[in-house]
């Protein structure tokens, strides 16, 4: 692939405030037109990322490429192509709806209000009434309206749908995916809400203790694992595979494995795993960090 058939490249990425690195090692591609999910428990480095990507944090180590350009080189023209929504959406409260609007156009020279006015018409959201007296779910929409007009190539969403509720949720991601197909354009959103993601990435990037487990192409990264259920034991598989998580009851072991893992001896049963049991069982892994992937060896 050239550069532009990758939205986002980074390099050993790495953040580090004062003792703590909140990002390491972080070496991964996300190609162009990809709905992408940055998905981590709290305090995973998922901010820390987001906010290196749009240029609002220097890195510490490693680089940062995004729609062809080195982040470090960001000029107007590249940055009027990012549009980020920060977590929890903050609006100025004091402003209305249509303030907001203008001052979106004001600093954004793609700013499309006709676009903008046309969603917020049709969630029916009044223009006039100012932010602060606006519900959650309303304030998501038009932080959302705002960042669309944009008419961003590369939308980056920082927990989108935290405060949401369910149905809130479900019709900000029907905005989003409804904007995807018109503008064709690359998102990349964190989230803790593993079930939802299924219906609206292609894309998937884990981010545990600071550092990247998993990512790649949803739909590749479930065909590669499976489940495979057998007699209780530690030490007698025959064939190998790279256990991604191993658990045991009294009569069982149960292997969740990457490459390969056939069941070859009598009694091992494999099935497919879903994206909720693969993503967990990611999460579910200790922190590690040496320069080498974690990848232990089924026993021959
Ligand atoms: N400005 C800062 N100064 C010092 N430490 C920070 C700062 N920002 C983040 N950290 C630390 O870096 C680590 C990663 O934080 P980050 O906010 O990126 O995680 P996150 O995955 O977005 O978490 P959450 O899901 O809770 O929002 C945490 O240990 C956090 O305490």
């Amino acid at each position: 692939m050239t550069a532009t058939e990758y939205a986002l490249r980074t390099d050993g990425l790495g953040k580090r405030y004062r003792r703590t690195w909140a990002l390491r090692d972080c070496s991964l591609s996300i190609p162009t037109g990809r709905v992408t999910a940055l998905v981590g428990p709290n305090g995973a480095g998922k901010s820390t990322f987001l906010r290196l990507v749009v240029g609002l944090l220097a890195p510490t180590t490693g680089s940062v490429e995004v729609l062809g350009r080195s982040s470090a080189t960001n000029t107007p023209e590249v940055l009027s192509r990012i549009g980020f929504l920060a977590q929890d959406h903050p609006l100025y409260q004091h402003f209305t709806v249509a303030e907001l609007l203008r001052l979106g156009r004001s600093c954004n020279l793609r700013f499309d209000q006709g676009l903008a006015e046309r969603r917020l018409a049709q969630l029916e959201i009044p223009l006039d009434r100012k932010a602060g007296a606006l519900s959650g779910g309303q304030q998501a929409q038009v932080a959302l309206a705002l960042a669309l007009a944009k008419r961003p190539d590369l939308l980056v969403l920082d927990e989108p749908m935290a405060s949401l509720d369910p149905v809130a949720r479900l019709e900000f991601l029907q905005a989003l995916m409804g904007a995807v197909a018109e503008n064709g354009m690359t998102v990349l959103f964190s989230s803790h809400v593993v079930p939802e993601l299924e219906r609206v990435c292609d894309h998937l990037v884990v981010l545990n203790h600071s550092q990247v487990t998993l990512v790649g192409d949803i739909d590749a990264l479930v065909g590669e694992h499976r489940m495979l259920v057998g007699p209780r034991t530690t030490t007698d598989l025959d064939r190998s595979g790279t256990v991604v998580e191993a658990s045991h009851s009294e009569r069982h072991t149960t292997l969740l494995v990457r490459d390969g893992g056939v069941a070859a001896a009598p009694g091992w049963q494999a099935s497919p795993v879903g994206l909720e049991d693969l993503v967990l069982a990611y999460l579910r892994r200790p922190a590690r960090h040496g320069a080498e992937p974690a990848r232990t060896e089924v026993p021959a």
